[in-house]
Parts: C-alpha cells; sequence; structure tokens
C-alpha cells in the first residue's frame, strides 16, 4: 500500500506579517507543488528522504527520536512534528520531492505540511476534510515556527485565490485573476519563524508606532479586495507599492528584495512588494503587457519563477 500527497506553493499579495495580528489578507496558490509519498518499511526503522532537497533522515518514530543522515534540518522539523502528531511507531519510508524553492517566500513549509498531513491521513486510513487538514496544517506551522497564521496552510489546502478576513473568515475570488505576475527570488533564505518573532520584538517595542501600520495594512488588503473584484489593477498594482512600504517599516526588507523591487519597477511593473516573510526569499510584481520584460530584468542580478494561479489545492490518494 501507498500513500501520496501533494500540495501547492502560495504567494501572498497582501497582509504578509499583518495577518499574524488578525488583519485580513489575499494569497493564491502557484503552479509549484511539495509531493509526499509514504509506503510501510520492510526495516525496523523510518526513513524520510528527499532526493531534491537532498537530505536523509533515520527515524525512530516510537521514542520520537531521529537521526539526520545528511542534509538541513528546516523543513524536516516540519515533517517530524507532523509525524509526531499523526504517526504510530510503525517502519514507514516516506519521500519528499518538491518544485517550491526552499525559506523562498513561497510558502514551502506550509506545502510540506499539507502534503505530509494528507498522506499521512491517507496512510492510515484517517478521515479528514480541507477544513480539518487546514486547521492541523496550521498546528504544525504554529508549533514549530512558535508563531503561525493560518495563511500560509489555507492556500496550500483550498488552492486558488483567497482573501482571509479579520474574523478568519474564508473567502474564494471568483474572478479570473490570471494577469501576469512575475516571481523574482534571491537565494537567501528566509527562516519565517525567526522573521516573524522579530516583527513581534519590534511592535511589542514601538507598539504606538507599529500597531496603526499593522491596521493599515489591513485597511489596504481590503481596499485591493475591491480592487480585484473591479479588475482595477493599476490600483492593485499602487496597493501593492504601499504594502511593499509597509514591510519595509517592519524591518523585513532587504538590499536584495529592495534591488528586485526597484528593478521590476523601472522595468514596467505597475506594482510590486515583498512576498511571504521577507528577509530573503521573493518578491512579486504585477506587470500586464511586461512581463519578459520585468522578468529579464530581475534576471539580471536575481532568479525569476513565472508562476501561474492555481485552483488545485491539495489532492491526496492510496495505491493498494
Ligand atoms: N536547503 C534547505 N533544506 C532544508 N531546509 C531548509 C533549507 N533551506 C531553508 N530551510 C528551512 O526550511 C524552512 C522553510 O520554511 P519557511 O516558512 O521559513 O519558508 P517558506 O515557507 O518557504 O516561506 P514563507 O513561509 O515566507 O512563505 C525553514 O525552517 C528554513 O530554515
Ligand atoms: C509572514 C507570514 O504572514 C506569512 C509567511 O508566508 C507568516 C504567517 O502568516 O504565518
Ligand atoms: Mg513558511
Amino acid at each position: 500500500m501507498k500513500a501520496i500527497a501533494s500540495a501547492p506553493a502560495k504567494t501572498i499579495l497582501f497582509g504578509e506579517h499583518s495577518v499574524v495580528y488578525d488583519e485580513p489578507a489575499i494569497a493564491g496558490a502557484v503552479n509549484k507543488r511539495a509531493y509526499v509519498e509514504i509506503t510501510k518499511s520492510d526495516r525496523d526503522k523510518s526513513i524520510l528522504r528527499s532526493y531534491d532537497l537532498n537530505f536523509e533522515v533515520e527515524l525512530d518514530t516510537k521514542h520520537k527520536k531521529y537521526i539526520l543522515k545528511k542534509g538541513k534540518p528546516g523543513i524536516i522539523r516540519y515533517i517530524l512534528e507532523a509525524l509526531n502528531r499523526v504517526h504510530d511507531h510503525t517502519p514507514i519510508e516516506m519521500t519528499l520531492s518538491s518544485s517550491v524553492p526552499i525559506g523562498s517566500g513561497l510558502g514551502s513549509s506550509a506545502a510540506v505540511t499539507v502534503a505530509t498531513l494528507a498522506a499521512l491521513y491517507r496512510y492510515h486510513n484517517i478521515r479528514f476534510n480541507k477544513k480539518s487538514l487546514a486547521h492541523d496544517a496550521h498546528m504544525v506551522e504554529q508549533a514549530v515556527q512558535g508563531v503561525a497564521s493560518p495563511l500560509d496552510t489555507l492556500v496550500s489546502t483550498y488552492g486558488g485565490l483567497v482573501y482571509l478576513s479579520r474574523n478568519k473568515k474564508v473567502e474564494h475570488f471568483k474572478v479570473n485573476f490570471n494577469v501576469p505576475f512575475v516571481v523574482g527570488y534571491t537565494h537567501k533564505h528566509g527562516n519565517t519563524g525567526k522573521i516573524v518573532k522579530d516583527v513581534r520584538n519590534l511592535k511589542n517595542n514601538n507598539p504606538k508606532i507599529i500597531n496603526p501600520v499593522i491596521t493599515s495594512m489591513g485597511n489596504l488588503t481590503n481596499y485591493a479586495k475591491q480592487a480585484i473584484l473591479k479588475g482595477d489593477f493599476k490600483k492593485v498594482g499602487e496597493l501593492m507599492n504601499i504594502n511593499h512600504g509597509f514591510l519595509d517599516v517592519l524591518g523585513v526588507n532587504t538590499l536584495e528584495l529592495s534591488r528586485m523591487v526597484y528593478v521590476a519597477r523601472g522595468a514596467g511593473a505597475i506594482g510590486s512588494k515583498i512576498t511571504g516573510a521577507g528577509g530573503g526569499g521573493s518578491i512579486i510584481a504585477l506587470c500586464p503587457d511586461k512581463v519578459n520584460e520585468v522578468a529579464r530584468a530581475i534576471n539580471k542580478s536575481d532568479n525569476v519563477l513565472k508562476i501561474r494561479f492555481t485552483r488545485k489545492g491539495v489532492s491526496s490518494r492510496v495505491y493498494e
């Protein structure tokens, strides 16, 4: 018996970081995915491996211990947390593959977590639905990072373009939002857990300054929702640029991210901003009519990822 699952990466259009403080956010699933496969092992220990992320872990799930045979522990922590919550100690072989750049603001941790939980639920024949899966995946991110909003794991579970309201209501945009975006990313990985905690410290040390910024980011996201519904991409772009300024105030901008943001605008993007936690990772640029020019300009000093939004969220199945 083999259980497999996959879940999409995401890009945040508006609301990263402010969503941690219950402000609204808009994010979409994109055409990069994480894949997890689980089979029964005939060895006495479980093995977790990834050929493309180049890591291998020997798991002693009975004693909740692991030996990192090769690779870095980062993303593995999400998988181990999911295993601790769901798996018994029967030996399994778990293989992860992913086309999502890790630590690049595109929700690799959420895609890996959602795919891992879905594959484990299938393997153990545990009933679940998208609501329960998104919740459980959020709890895993919360446990690993210390602080996490439900946004990334919601988008990886449901797919599509999602508006998350202040009272955590999920709305799916019905509009056809396939306007051309370009994602630029640096090889400087971010670490969302650490960056979110840094923002929390800044907020706690300067509440009278940062709290109104967080509130304004929430209001901006609601204006952006109206602009998207009206198809007013000029306004969407303008609001992306303002949102980027707010993220700079929160301290999550870097030289590389700024360079890509302004290179994109100089090449014709009508809006560009950090997407995801920042501190490394990615920017997103809205460039109707100028996709190739913007992609070429960013690619001169950084990396470009042509993304498309996808309605396809998590998928999973069992092969007997
Ligand atoms: N090459 C790597 N191999 C394994 N883990 C890595 C590697 N590079 C980074 N990591 C870790 O993977 C995790 C990536 O999750 P993180 O949430 O930080 O980024 P992300 O999900 O890709 O971006 P965001 O959360 O901003 O959307 C982090 O714990 C990071 O330390
Ligand atoms: C920075 C953040 O808002 C998004 C990370 O992709 C963190 C979170 O929502 O958990
Ligand atoms: Mg993440």
